[in-house]
């Protein structure tokens, strides 16, 4: 490692690093799509105390999925503050928690008045597939392939352009604050560092290049928006936020309220960015995949971006800095059903009372029954990228229990991320000996055994599993010089794992993905061309 890099990430030098003995501790802010939470770690990585609310969920209408840009920045305040009295409780001095770290769902697009600092319109969420017809009409948009290449996404209704494009169609009051060059456009990442830092009063506005890959407005290779990019779209006008490195000591200012206030905020990732930098994923080869809301893999192909062939995204794993090693890109297969599948048959089916009982359902029977379920509810995402399907259940008989269901619903996940590492392997050559996971979806045993079962690798689960909070924890540190280098982090959370390993032979596997492979198909094309209805 190269002298400054041994130095701490942006300057942080050993001189500047606390010498003394007093304990440190770092603070995390986990916007996930259904909970914010907030984590306070120790030097080891331990979680001393941690707080977690979950918010509203709106689906207005079918395919369409909102939060309220305010209430995503209340349940961040509660619970910094709910971690951090209990924090005092335990007898620790606030003079101890030396930084704080976001990481956020990604993509999900917030608009507000650069006046007023008010939402113009609800946070449209990244599974929200109301932009369809316009990702399609985009694509037929001269140019849309250099397009892909240059951000490394593919044109969907994923990316945050998307969202911004059909609000920008669609709602009076965002076309009004253009007009009047008052439409600020960010990213969750961006609204969280601009409220938390007092809104219009510090007019903080800026992105880490993990979040900012998502919007389809970043030059890759070069971490900074693209001129290309913006005609594409005719978005010449819109002020964008400045692109920080992930780990910062000043860019992200500090709290202007709650009981932290005046810590600085020093790191910032997307949540599967800060998953991966707190499963230590951080040099090439090594991956992680991560079972939320939603699914993603992502696997370190180096300091260049790999563009992929099969269906998989390019991404930002996370950028530390000019040094060797400290700025990594990742390939990502993203599904956009996991976790939430379950709480479908918790909320809307009532099939159970909570998450972690649909595993003990679905264990009540001893296969899926027949049944494939192919939880296409926002189309089908990597490596298919199939926008005309939706949620459908295959093999349907008088024979069909509720736990035939529940498996169905967990075999799903692990089915696309079978497709994700076959495309994986065929965009990096490479295959993957062992699969770190983690995420709430990770929980469930069977889910994992399955998991393991149907790739044919191990599956690796660690003891503590709010990796994604960690990372964004880890982002922070290193800013900081609580930890100086990659080194520093090798203890961490690494004791205590559990092993998945396969327990059924190739031929079962091949059948059993045969049959998901064919549900997939069968899927397809289920919209047909109109998405509005008549
Ligand atoms: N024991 C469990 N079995 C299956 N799914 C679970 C279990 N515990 C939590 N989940 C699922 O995990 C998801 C929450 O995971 P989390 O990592 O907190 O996601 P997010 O960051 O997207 O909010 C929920 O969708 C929930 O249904
Ligand atoms: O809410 P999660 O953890 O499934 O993650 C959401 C992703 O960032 C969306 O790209």
């Amino acid at each position: 490692m190269s002298p400054s890099a041994a130095n701490g990430v942006n300057g942080a030098s050993a001189a500047q690093a606390n010498k003394s003995s007093m304990p440190q501790f770092i603070g995390a802010i986990d916007q996930g799509t259904t909970s914010s939470r907030f984590l306070i770690f120790d030097e080891a990585g331990n979680v001393v105390s941690s707080k977690n609310i979950e918010f509203s969920q709106y689906y207005p209408q079918p395919g369409w999925h909102e939060h309220d840009p305010i209430e995503i920045v209340s349940s961040v305040e509660q619970c910094i503050d709910g971690a951090v009295e209990s924090f005092l409780g335990q007898g620790h001095d606030l003079s101890s928690l030396k930084a704080v770290g976001i990481t956020n769902q990604r993509e999900t697009t917030v608009v507000w008045d650069k006046i007023t600092g008010e939402p113009l319109y609800n946070a449209i969420v990244w599974t929200d597939t109301r932009s369809a017809d316009l990702a399609r009409s985009l694509k037929q948009r001269l140019g849309s392939k250099e397009v892909s290449d240059i951000c490394g996404l593919p044109i969907s209704t994923y990316p945050s352009v998307s969202k911004l494009l059909w609000l920008l169609e669609n709602v009076e009051k965002v076309q009004e604050a253009r007009r009047q060059g008052r439409l600020v456009f960010g990213t969750v990442d961006t609204w969280l560092v601009y409220k938390l830092n007092g809104g219009t009063e510090r007019n903080v506005f800026v992105s880490d290049p993990t979040n900012a890959s998502r919007t389809m407005f970043m030059n890759l290779e070069k971490l900074q928006y693209d001129d290309r990019l913006r005609d594409f779209f005719r978005l010449e006008d819109l002020e964008l936020p400045k692109i920080v490195r992930s780990s910062d000591l000043k860019a992200y200012g500090s709290l202007a309220g709650t009981k932290l206030k005046g810590t600085r905020i020093t790191g910032c990732l997307g949540d599967q960015s800060a998953a991966m930098v707190g499963q230590k994923a951080f040099y090439p080869g090594l991956a992680k995949n991560t079972y939320g809301t939603g699914c993603f893999l992502l696997y370190n192909v180096g300091e260049k971006p790999v563009m992929s062939t099969h269906g998989l995204l390019a991404t930002v794993a996370f950028d530390f800095g000019d040094e060797p090693g400290q700025r990594m890109y990742a390939l990502e297969g993203s599904i956009a059903v996991a976790g939430s599948s379950v709480k479908f048959l918790v909320n809307r089916l009532g099939l159970a009372g909570k998450s972690s009982e649909i595993s003990a359902l679905a264990e009540t029977v001893e296969d899926n029954g027949g049944c494939v379920f192919v939880t296409a509810f926002s189309g089908l995402f990597a490596p298919y990228w199939i926008d005309d399907a939706r949620g459908t259940v295959f093999g349907v008989t008088a024979y069909t229990e509720k736990g035939h269901i529940a498996r169905a619903t967990l075999e799903a996940t692990c089915f696309q991320t079978r497709a994700i590492l076959d495309a994986m392997k065929k965009d990096s050559g490479k295959a993957l000996t062992e699969l770190a996971v983690d995420g709430g979806m990770c929980n469930s045993d069977l889910t994992m055994q399955t998991q393991a079962d149907i790739i044919g690798i191990p599956v690796s689960r660690p003891a503590m599993r709010e990796t994604t909070a960690l990372g964004a924890a880890i982002a922070a540190g290193l800013a900081i010089g609580v930890w100086k280098t990659f080194d520093d982090l090798k203890g961490i959370n690494s004791e205590g794992k559990t092993m998945f390993t396969p327990r059924i032979k190739e031929e079962t596997r091949q059948y059993r993905y045969g049959r998901w492979q064919k549900a997939v198909e069968m899927s397809k094309g289920w919209l047909g061309e109109a998405t509005t209805k008549l």
